[in-house]
C-alpha cells in the first residue's frame, strides 16, 4: 500500500468499514492535524519560548514530573476533538477524562507526549493513542469507557517526532506507517506492509535496573548476553532509547524485544508504563503487525484495567522471543535447557 495518502486510506476505510468507521476516521484525521502542530514546537527545542519544552512542570496523576511541552501538546489534542464525534477524552496529563459529547460512540485516551523525559536532549517522542467504543447507559460516568479490555479498542496509533515525522497507525485489520511528506503536505504510506519477524536477536530493556527484576528476567536477559557462548547460541544486540515510541518504531520496521517489566523499586511492581493510553495501544499495533504483546506472562489486550491511570509489566514484539520471556516464568525447564556456565548464578552474579 505504499505511496497512499493518509486521507485516501481512511476514506477507503470508512467506504467499506460499519457505519462507526466514518466517526473513527474523522478522529484520526484531527489527531494528524494536531500532531503536526506539536512537531512544529517540538521541533524548535529550547528556542520554543516559554512552551519550549525546557522549564519542568507538576506532577500528573501518576506522580510523573510534567513538562510544558506534556501539557501543551494534552491542550492540543483535547481542543482538536472539540466538535469531534467523541463522547470522552481520557489523558496521561489529566486526573479524570473530560466529556465531551455525551451523544457521540467512541472514546479516546491519549498519553499527548511519549518519552518526554527526551524532550531537552531532542532524542524522538511521540503521541499515542487509542480509540475505544464509549460505554452507554443512563448510569454510565466517562471513566468507563477506558476501563475496557485493549481487544476492544477500533483504532490505535501514534505519532513519531523524530527524524522522520511519522504516524503508525491500525485500523484493526493490518498496521501501516505513514511519514509526512513535506513536499506534498501529508501523511504517505512508507511501507508495502509492516510484518514483525517472528526472530529476533535484539532486545531492549533498561539494564540499569537489572538488580530490581525479579528472577526469570535475569535469566532471561543473562541468556542473551551469553550470546553464543550460552543457550541461546547467537550474539544479541541490545537497545534503550527509553521512548516506548521510539523502540515501537525499530521493532516494527526490524523486528526486536521490547521488555519494561515490573521490578522491586517503589511504585514499579506494575512497572512503568500505563495500560490504558500505553500499552493498549502499543499491542494493539503490534499484534495487527503479527507481533505479540505480553505482561511478561498474559496478553495484554485481554486485561480488564481497573483505574485510568493503572500500570503494567509489559513485552511486546517478535513471537517466539515474547513466548520465551513467559516461558522462564512457568517452565522449570528453562533452567535445565542452560549449560552449566549459565546455571542459576547468572552472569552478572557469578
Ligand atoms: O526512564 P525509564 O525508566 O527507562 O523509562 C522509559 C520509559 O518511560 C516512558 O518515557 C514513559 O512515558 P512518558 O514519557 O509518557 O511518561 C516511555 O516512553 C519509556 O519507554
Ligand atoms: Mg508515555
Ligand atoms: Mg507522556
Amino acid at each position: 500500500m505504499s505511496g497512499a495518502t493518509l486521507e485516501a486510506h481512511l476514506a477507503s476505510y470508512a467506504a467499506h468499514g460499519e457505519d462507526i468507521a466514518q466517526d473513527v476516521a474523522a478522529i484520526v484525521q484531527r489527531l494528524a492535524k494536531a500532531a503536526l502542530d506539536v512537531r512544529k514546537i517540538v521541533s524548535q527545542g529550547a528556542l520554543g519560548t516559554a512552551l519550549g519544552g525546557v522549564r519542568d512542570g507538576g506532577l500528573n496523576a501518576d506522580g510523573d514530573l510534567q513538562k510544558d511541552l506534556d501539557l501543551l501538546s494534552d491542550d492540543l489534542f483535547l481542543s482538536c476533538l472539540q466538535g469531534a464525534p467523541v463522547a470522552c477524552y481520557a489523558s496521561e496529563e489529566l486526573e479524570n477524562p473530560v466529556l465531551l459529547d455525551p451523544s457521540a460512540r467512541l472514546a479516546v485516551a491519549i498519553d499527548p507526549l511519549d518519552g518526554s523525559s527526551n524532550i531537552d536532549t531532542n532524542i524522538s517522542i511521540g503521541t499515542i493513542f487509542s480509540v475505544l467504543p464509549a460505554a452507554k447507559g443512563p448510569e454510565v460516568n466517562p471513566s468507563q469507557s477506558f476501563l475496557q479490555p485493549g481487544n476492544r479498542q477500533l483504532a490505535a496509533g501514534f505519532f513519531l517526532y523524530g527524524a522522520q515525522t511519522a504516524l503508525v497507525l491500525s485500523l484493526g485489520k493490518g498496521t501501516e506507517i505513514f511519514v509526512f511528506s513535506s513536499r506534498l503536505g501529508c501523511f504517505v504510506a512508507a511501507y508495502k506492509s509492516i510484518s514483525i519477524p517472528d526472530r529476533t536477536s535484539e532486545f531492549a530493556i533498561n539494564m540499569s535496573n537489572y538488580r530490581h527484576w525479579e528472577e526469570a528476567i535475569r535469566l532471561y536477559v543473562d541468556d542473551c548476553l551469553a550470546g553464543s557462548d550460552g543457550p541461546r547460541e547467537r550474539e544479541f544486540n541490545m537497545r534503550w532509547i527509553a521512548s516506548l515510541v521510539a523502540e515501537t518504531y525499530r521493532i516494527l520496521v526490524r523486528g526486536g524485544i521490547f521488555l519494561y517489566p515490573s521490578d522491586g523499586r517503589r511504585g514499579y511492581h506494575q512497572g512503568r508504563l500505563r495500560l490504558v493510553y500505553e500499552a493498549n495501544p502499543i499491542a494493539f499495533i503490534i499484534e495487527n503487525a503479527g507481533g505479540s504483546a505480553t505482561t511478561c506472562l498474559t496478553r495484554i489486550l485481554d486485561l480488564v484495567p481497573d483505574n485510568l491511570h493503572q500500570r503494567v509489566p509489559l513485552a511486546f514484539g517478535s513471537r517466539r522471543e515474547v513466548a520465551r520471556v513467559a516461558r522462564y516464568h512457568v517452565d522449570p525447564n528453562m533452567i535445565g535447557e542452560r549449560a552449566p556456565l549459565f546455571g542459576k548464578r547468572g552472569l552478572f552474579r557469578a
